[in-house]
């Protein structure tokens, strides 16, 4: 397993990842590691498998085949693929945090509400899920807002409630797919940043799926991937050093 420079395994490992619709291969010998504290860009046309991917690595969907270990600083590494669907819901719930581009909000809570409920599905009581809402609400510009619904608010700051949900329970690895993909590029600029801030600025790590060049340079890795197969990333340091092509 690769280290990193403080000789910490990867956060996430994914070895030898396949997944297959029909003929369709979406993962074909995929292999990928995570840091913790550092945020990577999944890219690729249309179709690639890049949505396929995060869901591999978050544990929403199985690959027909290969490994996923889990290794959180303090705990013995987890193989994700081979967990039980109760165990495997429970970790995502408990480990990661997820920004889609829309669609993961109730319509019908308010914004803190949303919030609260991801503690409240680990069994955090309503009252400290509420004030522990209100405070990464209020961290993330949205204080006055709490009791709006959904539909109240703007795009950005449905996603910055978003944002919120997944940093919450205090989740290592936030995936997101196309966070800013439905916002104007002001908007989508000031989203990124604050995501950016809430993990990577946290210690955490963000993998995040973009067909948008601007938004995956600002990450430290980006990784293409073409008929399912992973292409060479480069890291954001390279990129600087004008190694990028
Ligand atoms: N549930 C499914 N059933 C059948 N085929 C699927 C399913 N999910 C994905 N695929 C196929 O697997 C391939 C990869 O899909 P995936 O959604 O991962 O691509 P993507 O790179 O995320 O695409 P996009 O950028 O359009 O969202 C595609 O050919 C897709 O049609």
């Amino acid at each position: 397993m690769l280290e990193n420079s403080l000789g910490r395994p990867a956060v996430i490992s994914a070895r030898g990842l396949y997944r297959n619709f029909g003929s369709t291969a979406a993962l074909d010998n995929v292999n990928l590691d995570i840091q913790l504290g550092q945020s990577l860009a999944i890219m690729g046309p249309s179709g690639s498998g890049k949505s396929t991917l995060l869901h591999a690595l978050a544990g929403i969907d199985l690959p027909d085949s290969g490994q996923i270990t889990l290794n959180l600083p303090g705990s013995a590494p987890v193989q994700i693929e081979s967990l039980k669907d109760k165990p495997r819901t429970k970790l995502r719930r408990e480990a990661f945090g997820f920004v889609f581009q829309s669609g993961l909000l109730i319509p019908e809570l308010t914004a803190i509400e949303n919030v609260a409920m991801a503690l409240m599905i680990n069994a955090v009581p309503r009252s400290n899920a509420m004030d522990r809402a209100a405070r990464a609400l209020a961290q993330l510009g949205l204080a006055g807002m709490e009791e709006r619904r959904i539909g109240q608010l703007s795009g950005g700051q449905q996603q910055r409630v978003a944002i919120a949900r997944a940093q919450v329970t205090g989740a290592s690895v936030v995936f997101a797919d196309e966070p800013t993909g439905a916002l104007d590029s002001a908007t989508g600029a000031e989203v990124l940043e604050t995501l950016l801030d809430c993990t990577v600025g946290a210690g955490k790590s963000l993998v995040m799926v973009t067909h948008d060049r601007t938004v995956a340079e600002r990450c430290d890795r980006i990784v293409h991937l073409s008929d399912g197969r992973l292409l060479d990333g480069t890291a954001r340091q390279e990129r600087q050093a004008g190694a990028w092509s």
